[in-house]
């Protein structure tokens, strides 16, 4: 399938690393406006932008100019730290997975694609063939090719091949930037639909990142009510509050127990939490999600974080409080995009901070830096 078809140099990490056209940028350096440019982390905590080869849609691919993609905390996380979990960088990597943008050209055989159609990027190509892919639960696929998730580089460049088959239309009122929200949103929605949340049901949203806040815009479409979030900063609170005004908000006392911040939480409630969707993974905030909720509640856990980490068994046992993951997506995009064209989740006010792709490397600083208040960094090409 998509992966054996086409040109395979594409999907080759080694072979765009070695290419005569491949280069580091200068720091300062204008390269003219073809130039496939690209922003790539490496194994020494650095980022810069760097070319390579505009590359050539072979059969069954496409190629598209990216139009706009959002930095997420994973891409800073690869190039501040150098890996997540068993994901290691190794090499200099491609960033950036949150993309939409333009289809220029196709390739063999593609003929649901043509030039000019706008597309969301599904970034995560499986398999196909394993279990997991064909149970439909491909975000499983042990073969995944995830663009941006070393070795494979990002879509965060100028000029990106994709097979035809992992794109999704963008309906005339809906944005680049939209469309590149759909990867973060396909993330709540695929928690929320395994989470089974229910019209009615009193919901706490731990964490109000991009990926809290994308749950609670998810949760309130879904009928959640009511909807408590928490963060350990107030402005994170009050952006939460202008997206959803019906939200209540808990401030997290990093000096309290667990158990004690769930107590303010259970106030704050007033009825047993039914579900805790967990946007942190941090493990004080996924022990305070467990003494939140009420008994036969789920504590749905979408963040990620130290690899192993201590829950209080016996208070998850005696209560039947279920816990249960998240891992990328599966079968979400379609949805993401109806939800956003259809006027019930609103995106836009995600995106705090633009930059063009020649400042790529300023976007990462930005996105990497608590203190300049961005939820959602998006370059623009
Ligand atoms: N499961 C998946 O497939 C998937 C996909 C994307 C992101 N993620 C993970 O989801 C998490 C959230 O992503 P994000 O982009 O929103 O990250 P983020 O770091 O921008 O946001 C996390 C928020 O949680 C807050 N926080 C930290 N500790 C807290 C605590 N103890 N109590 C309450 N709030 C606390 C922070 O202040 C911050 O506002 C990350 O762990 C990320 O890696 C998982
Ligand atoms: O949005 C998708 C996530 O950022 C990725 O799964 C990342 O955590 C690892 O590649
Ligand atoms: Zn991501
Ligand atoms: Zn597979």
């Amino acid at each position: 399938m998509s992966l054996t078809v086409g040109n395979p140099e594409i999907y080759d990490p080694k072979k765009i690393l070695q290419h005569p056209e491949f280069r580091v940028l200068n720091p300062g350096e204008k390269p003219p406006g073809t130039a496939n440019i690209a922003a790539f982390y490496n194994p020494a905590h650095e980022i810069h932008l760097v070319e390579k080869p505009k590359p050539k849609p072979g059969p069954g691919q496409v190629l598209i100019h990216v139009r706009a993609t959002g930095i997420c905390g994973s891409d800073v996380h690869f190039w501040k730290h150098g890996g997540i979990g068993s994901m290691i960088v190794t090499d200099e990597c491609g960033s950036g997975h949150e993309s939409a943008g333009e289809i220029i050209e196709v390739g063999e055989g593609v003929t649901e694609w043509k030039a000019g159609d706008r597309v969301a990027m599904e970034v995560g190509v499986p398999c196909s063939k394993c279990d997991a892919c064909k149970i439909g639960r491909y975000n499983g696929c042990p073969d995944v090719v995830f663009f941006s998730t070393p070795p494979y580089h990002g879509t965060l460049t100028r000029w990106h091949v994709h097979p035809a088959e992992w794109l999704h239309r963008l309906p005339d009122n809906v944005s680049f930037e939209e469309g590149s929200l759909c990867e973060p949103l396909a993330v709540a929605l695929a928690g929320i639909d395994r989470a089974g949340l229910r019209l009615g049901d009193p919901v706490i949203i731990c964490g109000a990142g991009p990926i809290g806040l994308v749950s609670l815009l998810s949760a309130r479409a879904a009928g959640a009510e009511p909807i408590i979030i928490t963060d350990l900063f107030q402005s994170r609170l009050d952006f939460a509050k202008s997206l959803v005004p019906g939200v209540r908000t808990v401030m997290i006392d990093r000096n309290a127990s667990p158990k004690d911040q769930a107590e303010v939480i259970k106030k704050v409630a007033g009825v047993p939490l039914k579900l805790a969707l967990e946007c942190t993974g941090v493990e004080s905030s996924i022990q305070t999600a467990i003494f939140s909720v009420g008994f036969g509640a789920k504590v749905f856990i979408i963040g990620v974080g130290r690899n192993e980490q201590l829950f209080p068994f016996m208070h998850l046992s005696a209560n039947e409080i279920d816990l249960q993951f998240q891992y990328r997506y599966a079968n979400q995009y379609p949805k993401a995009i109806r939800l956003i064209a259809g006027g019930l989740i609103n995106v836009k006010p995600l995106v705090t901070h633009r930059f063009a792709l020649e400042e790529a490397i300023a976007a990462f600083h930005v996105a990497a830096d608590p203190t300049q208040g961005a939820i959602k960094v998006q370059i623009l090409d």
